[in-house]
């Protein structure tokens, strides 16, 4: 028997005015799962995982999580899929308004399933998950350094211990060894709560460490996609421009002749 996807996406189409950004997204992403997307600037990353999430409607094609169609969902249908949705947003997104746990807890005081004394508890043990102390949980994210807000963005996008967890540019605006320390913590936290993760990103480090399947995006369709340890080999020249970050390739002499 084949395995359902948990998240499978089959002729996606996403046009803004006449420029159409999604032209046909194949993908699918299997139960436990670390997929990452990889494409250069504007290639519809960040419009494709809207797409999942329901930020944005697509104009055409499917979305599936877990074999139920996604689009057009709307009200407790929506609600009840974003239940089974964590997100880590690019920049870590915290209300500075609210202490740190609060901003850990957001979604199960939002939900009003557990009291603010259990909420609290659940925050500081997610907050030791991603290796941050009790005492970090009453201050205001404005007082933590780039690398605590990640990982106080990641305590919060496993304590709901969603399903599926979404990585936007998860190291971005941080130097290479924070990076890697969060790359880790993400590899480790996605295995504890046994979550099937997409990622989006450009930076190839994150890629080695996090991905087991890859898939590359250019001009809105999906142009390879493999096993992370192929992307090395993939014979295909946009993904070996793309990985070594070259200049020269298709990518550049199709961006010189737009
Ligand atoms: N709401 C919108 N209205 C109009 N155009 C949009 C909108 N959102 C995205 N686009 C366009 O769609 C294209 C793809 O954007 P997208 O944000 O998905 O790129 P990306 O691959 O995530 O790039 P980056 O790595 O720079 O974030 C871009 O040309 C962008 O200008």
């Amino acid at each position: 028997m084949t395995q359902t996807p948990k998240i499978s996406l089959k002729g996606l189409h996403k046009k803004f005015g006449p420029k159409v950004v999604l032209d046909s997204v194949d993908l699918d992403v299997m139960p436990g799962e670390s997929m990452v997307i990889i494409g250069g600037s504007g290639s519809g990353k960040s419009v494709t995982l809207k797409c999942i999430l329901g930020l944005l409607h697509p104009d055409g094609g499917s979305i599936k999580v877990d074999g139920e169609e996604t689009v057009g969902l709307t009200g407790n249908d929506r609600k009840r899929l974003q239940r089974k949705f964590g997100m880590l947003f690019q920049g870590a997104a915290l209300f500075d308004s609210l202490p740190v746990w609060e901003n850990v807890a957001f979604g199960l005081l939002a939900e009003r399933k557990v009291s603010r004394k259990d909420a609290k508890e659940i925050a500081i043990e997610n907050l030791r998950r991603v290796g941050l102390t009790p005492d970090v949980a009453t201050l205001s994210p404005a007082e933590l350094s780039g690398g605590m807000q990640k990982r106080v963005g990641l305590a919060r996008a496993i304590a709901n211990k969603p399903e599926i967890i979404f990585f936007d540019e998860p190291t971005t605006g941080l130097d290479p060894i924070m990076a890697d320390v969060i790359n880790e913590l993400i590899v480790e936290c996605v295995k504890e709560v046994g979550a099937t993760a997409l990622t989006i990103t450009h930076d190839m480090s994150s890629v080695r460490k996090i991905a087991d399947k890859v898939a590359m995006i250019y001009k809105g369709k999906i142009i390879w996609s493999g096993p992370r340890a192929d992307i090395d080999h993939s014979n295909n020249p946009y993904v070996e421009q793309f990985i070594h970050g070259k200049a020269e390739g298709p990518i550049q002499m199709e961006v010189l002749k737009a």
